[in-house]
């Protein structure tokens, strides 16, 4: 039985679930007037992720507990989160956050947005503030353009830079990722000449007819990173593959595990992969609606 947020004790020690995301297909519209893409999206979320621990303080210092590589305590997006928070509600409050990374940085999975979402939720809770889901979303949204879909929680089409979300169905697959030894700015692809930001819209009914779809940021990734290229075709052999977001990570979906760990064993030595099911609600909101 899934535990609801109101049964468990919320120790230091309640691991908190921050879930990788993919991203099934990635379009670009266009571009807005300050710099950032119109895109559009479909978000599914992975039973594969970090875990966060919290542990409130009552003199309003945010500050996380562990070292992560390349990843500064000030800057990192938990810690962000949490100051936001405390700062957004005026409350007075602070925390200890120990972050147990899983997910690569820069790899396309969403981590640092996801670490930010579960912060918010966790804290939310913790600080007994009250905040809605909409509210938390609007608050994350300054953080990265990946956090309301983890506040939202549901396998989601999206539009804008990612924060108009419609809930969506999806079949829920086995997946390889796969993770060449590189992390990407979100922003060098972003920014890149060569990226197409013509993409016509399509509605969400066409996407779930099966409208052909792909992922705009793919070609300016693997070009620039033969890697990703590398990456895109050892996993060709097996099944259909994918970028997720704007890299580093690809995936494929299978109808079964053992066919997942058969096409991982053939991965090139060295390269992180691991094998997660698709899931259209995510284990941080699994956790809240019990
Ligand atoms: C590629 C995706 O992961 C797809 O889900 C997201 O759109 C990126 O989300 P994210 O990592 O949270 O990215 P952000 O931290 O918001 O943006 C990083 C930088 O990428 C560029 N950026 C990002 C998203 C977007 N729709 N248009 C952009 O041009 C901007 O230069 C921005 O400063
Ligand atoms: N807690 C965190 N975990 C991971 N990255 C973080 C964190 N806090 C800040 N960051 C920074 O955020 C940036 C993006 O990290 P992240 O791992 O979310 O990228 P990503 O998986 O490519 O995400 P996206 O798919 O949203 O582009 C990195 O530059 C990293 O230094």
């Amino acid at each position: 039985m899934p535990r609801l947020i109101s049964d468990v004790p919320l120790t230091a020690e309640f691991p908190w679930p921050a879930p990788a995301k993919i991203n099934l297909f990635l379009h670009v519209i266009g571009r807005r007037a300050d710099g950032m893409h119109e895109l559009q999206t479909v978000f599914q979320f992975l039973d594969h992720g970090d875990t966060l621990f919290f542990r409130p303080r009552g003199d309003g210092v945010c500050q996380r507990e562990n070292a992560i590589e390349g990843v500064e305590p000030d800057q990192d997006l938990a810690v962000r989160a949490a100051r936001l928070l405390s700062q957004a509600s005026g409350c007075g409050l602070g925390a200890d956050i120990r972050v147990g990374k899983r997910l690569p940085i820069g790899g396309g999975l969403g981590g640092g947005s996801s670490n930010a979402a579960t912060t918010l939720v966790a804290l939310n809770r913790l600080w007994n503030l009250g905040f809605t889901r909409d509210e938390l979303a609007a608050l994350g949204l300054k953080l990265g353009a990946d956090v309301p879909v983890f506040i939202h929680g549901q396998a989601s089409f999206a539009e804008g830079v990612g924060e108009r979300l419609s809930s969506l169905e999806l079949p829920e697959p086995w997946y390889l990722v796969v993770t060449p030894p590189l992390a990407i700015s979100t922003r060098e692809i972003f920014e890149a000449p060569e990226l197409r930001r013509d993409t016509p819209r399509i509605t969400s009914r066409q996407f779930r007819a099966g409208s052909v779809t792909r992922n705009d940021c793919e070609p300016v990734t693997r070009q620039r990173y033969p890697l990703v290229d590398e990456a895109l075709r050892a996993l060709g052999r097996f099944a259909p593959p994918r970028m997720s977001g704007t890299g580093s990570s690809v995936f494929a979906a299978f109808a079964s595990r053992p066919e997942a760990l058969m096409a991982r064993s053939a991965m090139p030595k060295g390269w992180s992969s691991f094998i997660a099911r698709g899931l259209n609600e995510s284990p941080l909101a699994r956790l809240r609606a019990g």
